[in-house]
C-alpha cells in the first residue's frame, strides 16, 4: 500500500511540475503574442497617422495648385491629376524624417518634438537637433531598402531621398539610376566587367527604355531607336567633374553604338573600329595623370557618329575643345605631364636612343613633380599599346615617327637653361648641357641649331622705317622657350584629331548622327585662372540647355496628361552668359581688347571690369584683391584670378617660332604651322577666348539640331576608392550637374507620379471600406479620394 501511495504521490507530482511548466510555457508565449500585437498595432497607428498625414497634404496640395489654375470644380475628382499631387507631408510628433546635418548632409531621425516652426528631431546617430521646418523631410517608411532604379519612383522627391537612393543602390554595386531620362552613374573605382560584356549589350538591344536596369547602353540604345523610328539626329551629353567617369561612360556609348551600328568587314579598318581605337590614341597625348583622376583628359571632346538610312555606321568626326597647355611647361605635384612624355621614355631601347631620351627625370618638363609612374600601368605597353592604335587610325609609320621626334624635341628644349649673355639684357644657353639639348632639338625638329638658339634669344622688331633686332634676358628667354614648346604641342594635339578625322572620313551624305559629348565639368578651386573661367562658361552654356530640355520634357508630360502646367517657372542663367559673352562689353571682348593693347596689365583688365560691372549681380569684386574678380554662376560663386588671363588668351605664334618651325626640312613639322600665319603680326587679332566662344556657338547649334540625352556622372570620393560615398561631396555634384535643378522644376509641379494600383495599396488603409467591391483601381481611387474629402469637411 505504502509502495502504491509513493508512486502515486510521485505521479502527481510530476503531472504537477508538467502543468507548472507548461504553464510557464504557455504563459511566456502568450505574453510573446501579445507584445507583438501591440507592436503591430502600435505600428499600424503610427503608419495610419503618418498616412493621414501625407495625404491630407496631397489633397491640400491638389487644392493648391487648382485654385492657382483655376480650374472648375468638375476637374477637382478627377483621380488622374489627383494621383500626380506634390507630396511633401506636414511633420507630427513619431513621424520619420530626414535632418539636415552639417557633417553628413542629411541624418535620419524620428520628430519628438513640434512647436510652430520648429521641429525637434531624435537622430539616429543619438544626437537631438531642434531645425526650422523648412530643413526637415519625411522619409518614406516604404521605399525598398534597395533603392528604386528611377527617382521619380520615390514617394517624397526631395534632395535627401534622392541622395540615400544613390546611396542604397551604390553599396550593392549598382551604380546607374534614373531620375526621369537622365542617367545617373556613380563611379564604382572597381572593375564590373560583367556590367559591360556582349551579352549584356544583347541584352539592352531594343529593349524598352526602364524595362531593364538604368545602364549607358540603355540610353545609347534609345537614341539609336529614337534616330531610326523617328529619323531625328540624337546626341548623348555626358558631364561631372573631374574623375566622374566621363571618358569611361563615352567609351561605353560608343562601344554599345558601334555594335548596334557596325558592319560585318571581312578586312580593312571599319569606321567604328577606328573611332574605338582614337581613344587610346587621343588619351596618350591629351590625358593626364592628376590629383582628381590618374587618367584625366585635359581636353573637352565631341564625338559624331554618322549613320546612313539603315543605321549602319557610315562615318564619324571628332571635335576637341580647349587642350590644356600650360601643363606641358608645367607640372606640380604629385600630378604628371601628358602620358605621351613617359611612354616614350618608357619606349623599347632602339626608339630610346633614336630619340635621344633617358630617364624621365631628367627632363626639366616632367621632373618638377615627383611622380613617374602611375599605379598598374606598363608605360612600356602603353607605348606600344598607343603605336598599335595609331596604326589602326591611319597614322603611317613615318607619321608615327615624325610625332614622337616632336615629343622628344619638347622634352630636349625644355632643358635648356639661360645665362646671361655678353650684350646687356641678353642671354645664352647657360652650359654645354643646354647646348646638347638646344643642338638635339634641333635636330629632331630637323632645323638649324643657330636658328633655334635664335628664336628663343632673340626678337626681331619691325617698324616702319627699320628693322630692330633686341635682345632677350635670361628669364625671357625662358618664356620664349616655354611658348614655344607649348604651341608645338597644341598643333601636334590638333594635327592628330585632324588626322584621326581625314583618316575615318566623314559621310557626306549621312542622313542622321549621334553625338556623344565629354566634356570636362564645372571647377571650382582655391585658384582660378583663365581655363577656368572657359570651363564654366561651357557649363553655363551647357546648364541653360539642359534646363531648357528638362524644362520641355516636363511640359511634353503635363499635354500628354491634359495637365494646366504654364505657372511654373525656372531659373534661367542668360544674364550669366551675358556677362561672359556678350559682344561689345562682355567680359570675352574687354579681355580682347586688353590683349590687343600692349600696355594693357592684368590689373587694368581687372579696373576696366570692376568698373563696366560695378552694378551687374553677377559680378562682384572680392574685398581684399585688386584684380581678382568673382561670378555668381549657376552651380555657385568662383573667385578667378586675372595674373595669366592675357597671356593665356593670346592665341598667335611668335613670328620667330613661326619662321623657325616653317623652314624645318621635316614637311611634318613645318605643317604644323601653315603658312597662311606667316603674317600672324600683322594679320587680325585671334584670341583663345574669342574662338573657344565660337566653337561653343557652333557646338550648341549641333547640339539643338538633335534630341538630347543626359549622363551625369557622379564622384562619390576624392579619394578614387571603392565602397566610399561621401553624402556632401556627391550632393554637391548633383547641385552643379543640374540635378537637383532638374527635380526642382519637376517639383515645381505633380513631382510624385504613381500608378493606381500603387495608391490604392497605399491609402486604402484610411477607408478599406470604399475598396470593398470596386475591382476598378481609377474608381477606388476617385471614392478613396471623395471619402476623405468629404470626412475633411465633415471634420471641420
Ligand atoms: N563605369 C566604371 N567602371 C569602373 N571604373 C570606372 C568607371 N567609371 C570610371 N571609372 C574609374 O574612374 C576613373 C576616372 O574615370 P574617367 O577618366 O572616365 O573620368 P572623367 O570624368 O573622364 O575625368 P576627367 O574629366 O578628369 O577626364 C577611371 O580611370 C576608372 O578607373
Amino acid at each position: 500500500i505504502w509502495e502504491g501511495r509513493r508512486k502515486e504521490e510521485e505521479r502527481r507530482e510530476k503531472t504537477k511540475k508538467a502543468q507548472k511548466a507548461l504553464l510557464c510555457q504557455l504563459n511566456q508565449i502568450d505574453f510573446s503574442i501579445f507584445q507583438r500585437k501591440i507592436e503591430l498595432e502600435n505600428q499600424q497607428l503610427v503608419l495610419k497617422r503618418q498616412k493621414e498625414a501625407e495625404f491630407v497634404v496631397y489633397r491640400s496640395d491638389f487644392e493648391r495648385n487648382e485654385s492657382e489654375a483655376d480650374r472648375d470644380a468638375a476637374e477637382v475628382s478627377d483621380p488622374v491629376k489627383l494621383l500626380k499631387m506634390a507630396a511633401s507631408v506636414s511633420l507630427g510628433v513619431g513621424s520619420l524624417v530626414w535632418a539636415e546635418d552639417s557633417d553628413t548632409a542629411w541624418i535620419d531621425g524620428e520628430v519628438v518634438a513640434v512647436n510652430g516652426e520648429s521641429i525637434k528631431v531624435l537622430c539616429t546617430s543619438g544626437k537631438t537637433v531642434v531645425l526650422k521646418a523648412s530643413n526637415v523631410y519625411p522619409k518614406d517608411t516604404e521605399a525598398p531598402p534597395c533603392g528604386v532604379d528611377d527617382m521619380t519612383k520615390l514617394a517624397y522627391l526631395h534632395e535627401p531621398g534622392v541622395l540615400h537612393n544613390l546611396r542604397c543602390r551604390y553599396d550593392i554595386n549598382e551604380i546607374y539610376t534614373y531620375t526621369g531620362n537622365i542617367l545617373i552613374a556613380v563611379n564604382p573605382f572597381r572593375k564590373l566587367p560583367h556590367l559591360y560584356d556582349n551579352h549584356m549589350m544583347a541584352q539592352y538591344k531594343g529593349a524598352a527604355f526602364g524595362e531593364l536596369s538604368p545602364h549607358p547602353f540603355a540610353v545609347a540604345d534609345a537614341a539609336y531607336r529614337q534616330m531610326i523610328n523617328e529619323g531625328i539626329s540624337q546626341s548623348i551629353l555626358v558631364s561631372g567633374e573631374s574623375g566622374a567617369g566621363k571618358t569611361e561612360s563615352t567609351k561605353l556609348l560608343m562601344q554599345y553604338l558601334a555594335y548596334m551600328g557596325g558592319r560585318a568587314v571581312a578586312e580593312g579598318r571599319t569606321v567604328e573600329q577606328q573611332v574605338l581605337e582614337s581613344n587610346p590614341v587621343l588619351e596618350a597625348f591629351g590625358n593626364a595623370k592628376t590629383v582628381r583622376n590618374n587618367n584625366s583628359s585635359r581636353f573637352g571632346k565631341f564625338v559624331e557618329i554618322q549613320f546612313d538610312q539603315r543605321g549602319k555606321i557610315s562615318g564619324a568626326a571628332i571635335r576637341t575643345y580647349l587642350l590644356e597647355r600650360s601643363r606641358v611647361c608645367q607640372v606640380s605635384d604629385p600630378e604628371r605631364n601628358y602620358h605621351c612624355f613617359y611612354m616614350l621614355c618608357a619606349a623599347p631601347s632602339e626608339d630610346v636612343q633614336r630619340y635621344k631620351l633617358g630617364n624621365p627625370r631628367t627632363f626639366h618638363y616632367l621632373n618638377q613633380s615627383n611622380c613617374y609612374e602611375l599605379d598598374g600601368v606598363d608605360d612600356t605597353k602603353e607605348y606600344i599599346a598607343t603605336r598599335r592604335a595609331m596604326d589602326v587610325v591611319g597614322i603611317s609609320s613615318e607619321e608615327q615617327d615624325a610625332i614622337f621626334r616632336v615629343v622628344a624635341a619638347i622634352l630636349h628644349l625644355g632643358n635648356i637653361k639661360f645665362a646671361k649673355g655678353k650684350e646687356m639684357d641678353s642671354s645664352v644657353p647657360k652650359d654645354e648641357k643646354s647646348w646638347f639639348h638646344l643642338r638635339t632639338a634641333a635636330e629632331l625638329f630637323m632645323c638649324d641649331a643657330k636658328a633655334l638658339e635664335d628664336s628663343l634669344c632673340k626678337r626681331v622688331i619691325v617698324t616702319r622705317d627699320e628693322t630692330i633686332t633686341k635682345w632677350l634676358d635670361p628669364e625671357s628667354a625662358a618664356i620664349s622657350r616655354d611658348a614655344l614648346a607649348k604651341v608645338v604641342y597644341s598643333r601636334l594635339f590638333d594635327w592628330l584629331v585632324d588626322k584621326i578625322n581625314s583618316s575615318i572620313g566623314q559621310d557626306p551624305n549621312s542622313k542622321f548622327l549621334i553625338g556623344v559629348l565629354d566634356i570636362y565639368g564645372f571647377e571650382s578651386f582655391k585658384t582660378n585662372s583663365f581655363e577656368q573661367f572657359c570651363i564654366n562658361l561651357t557649363n553655363e552654356k551647357l546648364q541653360q540647355h539642359f534646363n531648357q530640355h528638362v524644362f520641355k520634357m516636363e511640359q511634353e508630360e503635363y499635354t500628354k496628361e491634359e495637365i494646366n502646367w504654364s505657372y511654373i517657372e525656372f531659373i534661367d542663367n542668360q544674364d550669366v552668359l551675358d556677362l561672359i559673352e556678350k559682344k561689345p562689353g562682355g567680359i570675352i571682348a574687354l579681355l580682347d581688347e586688353a590683349c590687343m593693347f600692349p600696355r594693357s596689365t592684368h590689373e587694368t583688365f581687372a579696373q576696366k571690369l570692376y568698373q563696366t560691372f560695378k552694378n551687374h549681380k553677377r559680378f562682384s569684386k572680392p574685398k581684399l584683391s585688386r584684380s581678382d574678380f568673382t561670378i555668381c554662376h549657376y552651380a555657385g560663386d568662383v573667385t578667378y584670378q586675372t595674373e595669366f588671363f592675357l597671356d593665356k588668351n593670346k592665341d598667335y605664334v611668335i613670328a620667330e617660332h613661326q619662321a623657325l618651325l616653317t623652314a624645318s626640312n621635316c614637311s611634318f613639322v613645318s605643317g604644323l604651322v601653315p603658312p597662311s600665319e606667316e603674317s600672324s603680326k600683322s594679320s587680325k587679332f585671334s584670341s583663345i577666348g574669342s574662338r573657344f566662344k565660337q566653337q561653343l556657338q557652333a557646338l550648341l547649334e549641333t547640339l539643338s539640331s538633335t534630341e538630347p540625352h543626359y549622363i551625369r556622372c557622379v564622384k562619390p570620393n576624392n579619394l578614387l576608392k571603392p565602397a566610399i560615398f561621401e553624402n556632401s561631396n556627391v550632393l554637391q555634384q548633383l547641385r552643379c550637374g543640374g540635378v537637383m535643378e532638374a527635380i526642382r522644376i519637376s517639383c515645381a509641379g505633380f513631382p510624385t507620379r504613381k500608378p493606381f494600383y500603387e495608391f490604392v495599396d497605399r491609402f486604402g488603409i484610411l477607408a478599406p471600406e470604399v475598396l470593398d467591391g470596386s475591382t476598378d483601381e481609377v474608381i477606388a481611387c476617385k471614392r478613396l479620394l471623395e471619402k476623405e474629402r468629404t470626412s475633411r469637411i465633415s471634420d471641420w
